[in-house]
């Protein structure tokens, strides 16, 4: 029998997919006789800019095609073992450090936001291996009151959680899904009950503070948050709870972490406020693991970290992984969602596709990051140990004027923990944490340039990824059978076209900067989307296939609205002209349509009318038009606004009527 502790701690395995290859290839071979017929167009015709367009556009899809391939095409899985970690190394089990970030509390509530934050106190893993700190870049009073009280709440929840076994570990997704306590024992029901009952107190409680600032008062705990500005305010380092007695079935700690603002400093968003929570955490705590997810994820496996630090720690295959993904999977999404924000497509082929190759690239959120690899080193320094010793005032430059902090780094270097065991508590911290989250401290360091989160654009996901893949760390997904997290998906267009655009402009700010794929096509997948959002533009300009993918890459609504959850599932619409793109061109379909079937189709006779190609196509634009179709019937927010039918039919009209003219002339 194979020694126990030999078996690795999780197996990867290679899938086939047969018929989608020769899908891919028949695929690829229409995009090439497209680019033919193109190249043998400008022989009987003149050349054109439009020609120019178009061709290019093609040029540039049939290559991320050829790209995409590439990744597609050895798709694998992970299989992970956590019976084998738990059996074996139990008194080994890492320390894990928990990242939340919050930054606004009116587009993410102080209920989503600790909401989060309960989902990860009751992980199933000792408590007294995990911390978790809360970034909160809107300085909120509210974010730290909801953290307050959901820390006492807490108490009783976990071990609820923990002694039921409950697998929805935040309570409003909990709550939502068991409406009642009809299954299970009548202890059971009776402290069912009482949760339901404190969950709800407390979240009114928060609701009410938030909505009327007047009750709260600013005394104790509270009075640093007098006088604060969102950007303009001293660093406040909290400690909320703390599991003083380094117990397993305690509470995990518990940390607010607002960094310094000040007036014309950059703050660098959210790459900004990671690094400020590696840097306290590196004080705190200090440990080897560390998971991010933003404010609106919640855990939805319970035993997450043990998967995720399966192949961490896995002495063969993981010593070279530099992070571990978990996908994003959405609540309450659309039902075919028409803008694809659940990403389905592109977990199930791309994302487990790359998970072949160097592994999938740094989603942002869900995501266990190794903390050597964010300080830097490349897998070989981290196994063998960083070639001679960095010297003091080298380790200053690099990582900043606090001795305690580059103590911690020299003990993450060398594996050794050296915190809470030796009963030094994170509260002994405060002082160097305030110091290191001051805007000044990063000054002329090597933070969000070499290493850390990197700067320089506000997708900070895609090149601190890039970066890792580029020092040659490998990255692997993780998915258990039960989905890690989820999240909410934006529901409606306005939300989708601020994250899009969003994502582009970030997007194309990579591509075009310092740490740019360009070099390296292979790690630039995700990258490329900017390019390809340019190339979209400009070809639904021209062939005005669909309009409505470019409109989501123009239009710069003012701000973001997160509120869609109550339109959970359904599209709404409004008054927006970026609604009459869309009807407008359902009603052009559907009159061409009419026309065919009516039979007023004039041109037929003469040879040049519509056949079936031009049928299929339009049927098939009415199908993707679904939502379009349904609103047109439907009243209320679900439902088209009367005068946007109007003006999209007058246009439709003007529409049809010229291109009438334009044939029978
Ligand atoms: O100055 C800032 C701005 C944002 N955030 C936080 O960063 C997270 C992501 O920001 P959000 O505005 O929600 O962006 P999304 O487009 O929803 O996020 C996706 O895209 C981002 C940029 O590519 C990634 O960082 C995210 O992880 C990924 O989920 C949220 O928790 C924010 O609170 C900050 O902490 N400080
Ligand atoms: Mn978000």
């Amino acid at each position: 029998m194979a020694n126990q502790e030999n078996l690795p701690l999780y197996d990867k395995i290679w899938i086939k997919r047969k018929f989608q290859r020769a899908i891919d290839i028949l695929i690829l071979l229409l995009l090439f006789s497209l680019l033919s017929f193109r190249l043998f167009s400008i022989i009987n015709n003149t050349f054109t800019i439009p020609w120019l367009l178009a061709f290019s556009c093609e040029s540039w899809f049939t290559f991320t095609w050829i790209v995409i391939l590439n990744a597609k095409w050895c798709p694998a899985v992970t299989k992970t073992h956590p019976n084998r970690l738990l059996q074996h190394r139990v008194q080994e089990l890492p320390r894990v450090d928990l990242f939340v970030t919050t930054a606004d509390h009116v587009l993410e509530p102080p209920i989503i936001t600790f909401n989060t934050v309960l989902s990860l106190l009751a992980l199933d893993y000792p408590a007294n291996k995990l911390a978790c700190y809360v970034s909160d870049d809107a300085c909120s009073v509210f974010t730290f009151y909801g953290l307050v009280e959901a820390a006492k709440f807490a108490k009783f929840w976990v071990p609820f959680c923990k002694k039921y076994n409950i697998q929805v570990r935040a309570p409003f997704r909990y709550f939502s899904q068991v409406t009642k306590s009809e299954e299970g024992s009548s202890e059971f029901k009776q402290e069912w009950l009482q949760m339901k009952d404190m969950y709800d107190n407390l979240s009114r409680r928060v609701e009410d503070v938030t909505r009327n600032s007047l009750s709260l008062k600013f005394e104790g705990e509270f009075a640093v948050f007098l006088n604060t500005e969102k950007r303009n305010h001293p660093s406040i380092v909290k400690v909320i709870s703390e599991n003083k007695d380094d117990l397993p079935d305690g509470l995990p700690h518990l940390i607010y972490v607002s960094r310094e603002k000040k007036p014309n400093y950059e703050h660098n968003y959210k790459a900004g406020a990671m690094n400020v929570l590696t840097r306290v955490s590196g004080l705190m705590t200090n440990a080897p693991f560390m998971l991010n997810v933003d404010c609106d994820m919640v855990v939805s496996n319970p035993k997450i970290i043990q998967h995720a630090v399966c192949i961490l720690m896995d002495s063969k295959k993981g010593k070279d992984v530099a992070f571990v993904q978990c996908f994003q999977q959405f609540y309450d999404g659309i039902k075919d969602d028409p803008f694809g924000n659940q990403w389905v497509a592109a977990f199930e082929y791309i994302i487990r596709g790359m998970g072949g190759l160097q592994g999938p690239y740094y989603g942002g959120t869900n995501t266990f990051h190794r903390r050597n690899a964010i300080y830097g080193l490349d897998p070989h320094e981290n196994h063998y140990g960083k070639k001679g010793k960095l010297s003091e005032k080298a380790s200053i430059k690099q990582f900043g004027s606090s001795n305690e902090f580059v103590k911690s780094v020299t003990h993450a270097f060398e594996g050794s923990d050296y915190s809470t065991s030796n009963g030094i508590s994170p509260s002994s911290f405060i002082d160097s944490a305030i110091q290191v989250s001051d805007c000044e401290y990063e000054n002329g360091t090597s933070w969000g340039n070499q290493m850390g989160w990197l700067y320089g654009s506000i997708s900070e996901d895609v090149p601190t990824g890039l970066n890792m893949h580029r020092k040659g760390w490998r990255s692997e997904c993780c998915t258990p059978d039960q989905t890690a997290f989820t999240g909410c998906a934006p529901g409606g267009l306005l939300t989708t076209m601020v994250q899009q655009k969003r994502w582009a402009s970030g997007l194309t700010v990579v591509f075009f900067g310092k740490h740019s794929p360009v070099m390296g096509i292979l790690f630039g997948i995700r990258a490329m989307d900017s390019f390809d959002s340019f190339c979209d533009l400009h070809y639904t300009y021209i062939t005005r296939v669909s309009i409505k993918r470019a409109i989501i890459k123009k239009e710069t609504p003012g701000s973001i609205a997160s509120g869609d959850n109550a339109d959970a599932g359904r599209f709404t619409f409004d008054e927006s002209p970026a609604f009459m793109v869309g009807t407008t061109v359902l009603l052009v379909q559907l009159t061409a349509l009419v026309v065919k079937i009516v039979g007023l189709d004039l041109e037929a006779s003469s040879g040049n009318g519509c056949g079936l190609g031009e049928l299929m196509g339009s049927v098939y634009l009415v199908v993707c038009y679904w939502p379009f179709l349904k609103g047109l019937f439907a009243r209320g927010k679900y439902g088209i606004p009367l005068s946007t039918i109007f003006k999209s039919a007058l246009l439709s009209l003007i529409f049809v009527h010229f291109s009438r003219i334009g044939v029978i002339s």
